[in-house]
């Protein structure tokens, strides 16, 4: 006889476009939350920037992108959610094929994806409470969105993430009055208050000193931890992508040349991604 937990493993798997290894009960299977097919990035006729990335990443994995400057990180990042568009290949967000949407559709679909900047990209003449709540622009009607009409859940939410992150006490403050640092602990409220399942973290920890940095780096291994979120973090300090990612991708001239766990991360490695730039890198 078929119970009801054997067909509902069997309605899971079918809409997944994975095969999972076979295990005893369907609640330990891994979601994939994004699969990345192929994925192509030129921005003209001469040169690739992203030369067909395969990538697939699980609900609450914490994945860092390594490699040199100019390697496509930044690119690779912004194709996943649109902001930059792909040339070709596909991109499969919570099994919705996010190449196939129009703007209305992608912009219903990027509520569930948040975006960390290195220049943080507040408002700097508004409150943190206001640059918080503007991460829930996505969910509003624009007028709405506009007129910075927020409901009280969406307030005692922002206020629940903001104390989350040790920044209460400043919910009051212009954002041109914080430190890097708490300016990136807004950057990270605004983008949990959309409630994501996915988190782009464009270089984070680029303009922080190292005692700013751990602090958002803990938060954003928390995140992953605790909420099951997603995060895909790039980042130049290969030392920090060894102490805190669940899976590290190096790129190199627009080609994923590693994939793996950090312990498996060798300096053979980490010379296809540097080329000649490894003996300058700190290594643990
Ligand atoms: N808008 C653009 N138009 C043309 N070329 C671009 C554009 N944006 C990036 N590039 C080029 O694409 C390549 C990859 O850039 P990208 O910013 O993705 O690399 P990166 O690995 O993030 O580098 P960095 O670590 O320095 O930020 C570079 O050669 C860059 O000059």
């Amino acid at each position: 006889m078929v119970t009801s937990a054997v067909k509902e493993k069997q309605r899971i798997q079918q809409k997944q476009t994975f095969s999972y290894p076979q295990v005893e009960g369907y609640e330990d299977l891994p979601t994939t939350v994004l699969k990345l097919t192929n994925l192509v990035k030129s921005y003209d006729r001469q040169t690739t920037v992203l030369d067909g990335i395969n990538l697939e990443l699980q609900e609450g994995e914490f994945v860092s992108i390594i490699g040199k400057s100019g390697a496509g990180k930044s690119t690779l990042l912004r194709c996943i959610n649109r902001m930059i568009e792909p040339s070709s290949g596909t991109i499969l967000f919570n099994n919705t094929s996010l190449t196939k949407l129009n703007k209305r559709e992608l912009r219903k679909e990027r509520t569930k994806i948040g975006m960390i900047f290195q220049h943080y990209n507040l408002v700097s003449r508004l409150t943190v409470f206001e640059n918080v709540l503007h991460g829930r622009f996505g969910y509003k009607s624009s007028l709405k969105g506009i007129l910075g009409i927020y409901s009280e859940e969406e307030k005692l939410l922002a206020l629940q993430i903001l104390d989350k992150l040790g920044m209460k006490e400043h919910i009051y403050k212009r954002c041109d009055q914080l430190s890097g640092g708490q300016k990136q602990r807004v950057g990270i409220a605004r983008a949990l208050v959309q409630e994501p399942t996915l988190l782009l973290c464009d270089e984070p920890i680029a303009s922080l000193d190292p005692n700013a940095s751990k602090v958002i780096m803990d938060h954003l291994k928390e995140i992953s931890q605790s909420m099951g979120i997603t995060v895909l973090v790039n980042l130049h300090q290969v030392d920090v992508a060894m102490r805190y990612s669940d899976r590290i991708i190096g790129l190199s001239k627009g080609e994923k040349v590693f994939d793996g766990k950090p312990k498996n991360l060798t300096q053979h490695n980490i010379k296809d991604i540097y080329g000649s730039e490894v003996d300058e890198l700190i290594f643990e």
